[in-house]
């Protein structure tokens, strides 16, 4: 069934002329060639070619309430013509704040950026300037963003495409970047027992999305709290993926543990760029303009960014996240079952809106165990999936979501094409 693909490739060929492999982020390469989108509404993506595909991608997280959300479009509408950077406070970004320390455990004040990168770059500087500390924990394969201190053992896109340490970072940034398993207690307590008092901060996806779908062992996060409470070291939860997806209040009112920084991003821009550092004020007045640690941007709190947040945050419902949860469910559990049915050798994970199937016939508990994964089956099943109708992120070691647009018969549409596959597979 050969998917009818000749004006992306047209247009992959035009665009690798101008831009870095033709694309503006790497996730989105993949061989042969990627397709061009025309346009999106609800759960679909709509391409050049006039192919139309159930998103499981969500452009990597943010668009939960579909593509094209009539509320959001209204509101920024309205917006674009008052104006879309001022340079100057506004009370929208009053508005967005209160929603979020409303929402959010740790926050008990926020600052607005453009992205998740800037996010996690700022949280860790915030924690070594307030601690005094130089040296910080992250865990194999997660990934934090694009920004030196964390481009160690990424995953993402630097793992898809094979380096997780990428070259142009002076060994003095990175020596200071302390990289441990996930979901390993004893490796936690070696690592800050070797760097005693020399730690700012862990830093951690709470879920790793970043390598597939992993989840925390029970009590892990607990127990990362406590050690890090122990030890005087700042725990971030890097949220930009699970916050707002997991509950209102994220990963730390999902597990109740609550971090001393947390990140955040995709979901709170309603399709707009993003970020957010939010925490305890305590530390958070340390950035300036109240404290020494600096932190800015142009288009920091930008109204435009601002209210389309405001108008997600708002259909953030009980409802949306039964919903989402649930097509989210059935999903994983059929996934689970299929690869039984026909013997493929593979694990499932599922939490709330997020799942992912790895081609592994073990547990995956860690980048490790992840990267062992069949890759190569896992692309065979992109493509089969793409052919039929439905796309999931072209990468193992990504994650799938569902949006409040991914309906029963959506839903069912997906479960015929992962049979169809899976008979091939
Ligand atoms: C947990 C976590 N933390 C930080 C980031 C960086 O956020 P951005 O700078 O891409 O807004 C991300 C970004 N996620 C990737 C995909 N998993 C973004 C996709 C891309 O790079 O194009 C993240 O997942």
């Amino acid at each position: 069934m050969a998917l009818k693909m000749e004006k992306s490739k047209e247009l992959f060929e035009e665009a690798k002329k101008y831009l870095v492999g033709g694309v503006n982020s790497p996730v989105r390469y993949f061989k042969p060639y990627p397709f061009f989108v025309e346009k999106a509404k609800d759960c679909y993506l709509f391409d050049v070619d006039g192919n139309k595909y159930i998103d499981y991608c969500l452009a990597y997280g943010p668009m939960v309430l579909g593509h094209a959300n009539e509320k959001i479009i209204e509101a920024v509408k309205e917006q674009l013509e008052l104006g879309t950077a001022y340079g100057c406070p506004t009370e929208k970004e009053i508005i967005l704040a209160k929603e979020v320390v409303k929402r959010v455990p740790c926050a008990e004040i926020v600052r607005f950026v453009n992205s998740g990168t800037e996010a996690t770059m700022s949280a860790i500087r915030l924690a070594r300037g307030v601690t005094g500390r130089k040296k910080i924990i992250k865990f194999d394969g997660a990934y934090h963003g694009a920004h030196d201190y964390v481009l160690v053992k990424s995953g993402s896109g630097a793992l898809t495409h094979g380096h997780p340490n990428s070259p142009g970072i002076p060994e003095e940034t990175t020596k200071n970047t302390i990289l441990i398993p996930f979901n390993d207690e004893g490796a936690v307590k070696k690592a800050i027992n070797e760097n005693k008092d020399e730690i700012a901060c862990i830093i951690v996806e709470p879920v790793m999305g970043n390598v597939g779908c992993i989840l925390p062992k029970e009590g892990y996060l607990k127990f990362l709290r406590e050690i890090t409470e122990e030890n005087d070291i700042l725990l971030i939860f890097d949220e930009v993926i699970t916050g707002f997806r997991l509950a209102k209040g994220g990963a730390q009112e999902y597990f109740g543990v609550v971090p001393d920084i947390a990140t955040l991003g995709k979901i709170l821009g309603g399709g707009f760029p993003i970020g957010a550092i939010v925490g305890k004020k305590e530390i958070m007045e340390q950035f300036s303009p109240l404290g020494p640690i600096y932190q800015a941007g142009t288009f920091n709190g930008n109204p435009i960014s601002i209210t389309a947040g405001i108008a997600t945050l708002k259909q953030l419902d009980d409802k949306f996240y039964r919903e989402t949860s649930r097509t989210a469910k059935i999903l994983a559990d059929t996934l689970r079952e299929l690869a039984d049915k026909y013997n493929i050798k593979a694990k499932v994970y599922n939490i709330a809106s997020m799942f992912q199937i790895y081609f592994n016939e073990n547990e995956v508990l860690n980048y490790e165990i992840a990267k062992q994964s069949d890759v190569e089956k896992y692309m065979k099943y992109f493509w089969g999936l793409l052919e039929r109708g439905v796309f999931v992120p072209p990468s193992q070691f990504e994650c799938c979501f569902t949006s409040i647009k991914h309906d029963d018969e959506v839903v069912d549409k997906t479960i015929k094409a992962i049979e169809d596959v899976f008979r091939g597979l």
